[in-house]
């Protein structure tokens, strides 16, 4: 059967290395049960022996039902960046978030670190859905993600929220438009399925007489442009993968597995290609910025060259946990430096003289030392 088939194998899997982890970015409006999934999931994966990576994306939760290895709250103060900022709710979700995404550099490499012992890395994200798909630190962790796993995502729909045709086509509309947004391969999660079965929505979507049946029975000028844009949406019907679970009960979750590994094969044929060509594109740019800075930095010296294999490596994180993250410091000039003041909000007292550069500051000194007695004789 090839929900067995998918307990716990991801695309790739029976290949000699181990298969890259999985990443799933668990997306929702507010209340369609993002959270309640991600903890079934989680639960669903140990009992197979197969225990997730888990990263919390949201600083506004207050109680996170499940233990997540890398979780948002431990690094960026959520209600300090409102205050510091003068910020409201959603403003300070989306000044974490950006906080949040200019460390995911060492998100990633946690995650890579871990690539031998889980097969999948669950995302959970804020309930304010615009905030993570329409920022630019939503497209930044999205980005990171698929350039190097293949990633999908996971559209969570409050099935028992979306009987009415008009709501209903309302909330695709919403998938679709992050269908187009995140450019990753998507599976519609029908969730609360012991409230409702899903069937509904599957037929709804399958026959465009059927829905036009259930929308006659509304008259207004939204139920017309409904019928329109339903012809509109059936390109974007035929090609989704859709499953019906509930997060609850735990129900569906063998299915959800298997659309998980088609997504997966999607992402291998389809998307990966275009995300390899980012990665590189971003390398390139990388080594030509860190070419730059090391260039001003050499012009400030003065005449004195410089190796640089001497300069401290502040990408290593070898030495770091999860929660250390973002605290780390390393810059290479003053700019940069104020620059992460901006970020005075992001718990750092922990960590911060830890893993300040003391082999680039003693470099520094030292090659003055020499500048200055070559120029004094
Ligand atoms: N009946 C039923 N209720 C569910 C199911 N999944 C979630 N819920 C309930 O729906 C409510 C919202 O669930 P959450 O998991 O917090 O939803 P969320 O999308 O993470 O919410 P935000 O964090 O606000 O975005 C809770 O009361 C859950 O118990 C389900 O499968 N069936």
């Amino acid at each position: 059967m090839a929900a067995a088939a998918a307990e716990v194998a991801p695309a790739g899997a029976g290949s000699e290395s181990p298969a890259p982890p999985v990443c799933v970015l668990v997306l929702g409006m507010a209340g369609s049960g993002k959270t309640t999934l991600v903890q079934r999931l989680t639960a669903h994966l140990h009992s197979q022996n197969s225990p997730p990576y888990v990263i919390n994306l949201d600083p506004a939760v207050h109680e996170l039902p499940f233990p997540a290895n890398i979780d948002i709250r431990d690094t960026v103060k959520y209600k300090e960046v409102m205050k510091q900022y003068g910020l409201g709710p959603n403003g300070g979700i989306v000044t974490s978030l950006n906080l949040f995404a200019t460390r995911f550099d060492q998100v990633m490499k946690f995650i890579e670190k871990r690539q031998n012992t889980s097969q999948y890395v669950l995302i959970d994200t804020p309930g304010q859905i615009e905030v993570f798909t329409w920022s630019a630190s939503g497209t930044i962790i999205t980005e990171a993600l698929a350039s190097t796993f293949p990633s999908v995502v996971v559209y969570v729909m409050d099935t028992s929220r979306s009987t009415s045709p008009i709501t209903f086509m309302s909330n695709m509309l919403y998938a679709c438009s992050i269908l187009y947004k995140t450019k990753l391969p998507f599976i519609l999660a029908m969730n609360k399925t012991d409230i409702i079965d899903h069937s509904f929505a599957v037929e709804w979507m399958q026959d465009f007489e059927i829905f036009q049946d259930a929308l006659n029975q509304e008259t207004t000028y939204v139920s017309n442009l409904t019928r329109s844009m339903s012809l509109v949406l059936d390109e974007f019907y035929s090609s989704l993968k859709v499953v019906g679970v509930s997060a609850v009960l735990g129900t569906g979750l063998d299915e959800f597995f298997v659309k998980v590994s088609e997504a997966v094969d999607e992402y291998e044929r389809e998307y990966r290609p275009e995300y390899e060509r980012l990665r590189k594109s971003l390398a390139k740019a990388q080594s030509k910025q860190q070419k730059e800075q090391l260039e001003r930095l050499q012009k400030d010296m003065g005449s004195v060259a410089m190796e640089s294999n001497l300069l401290a490596d502040s990408s290593d994180t070898s030495a770091l946990g999860p929660s250390d993250l973002i605290m780390t410091r390393g810059t290479l000039d003053e700019e940069d430096e104020e620059r992460e003041s901006d970020t005075d909000d992001i718990d750092h007292q922990v960590t911060e003289e830890s893993h300040e550069e003391p082999a680039f500051r003693n470099f520094m000194q030292e090659t003055r030392m020499k500048y200055q007695n070559r120029s004094s004789h």
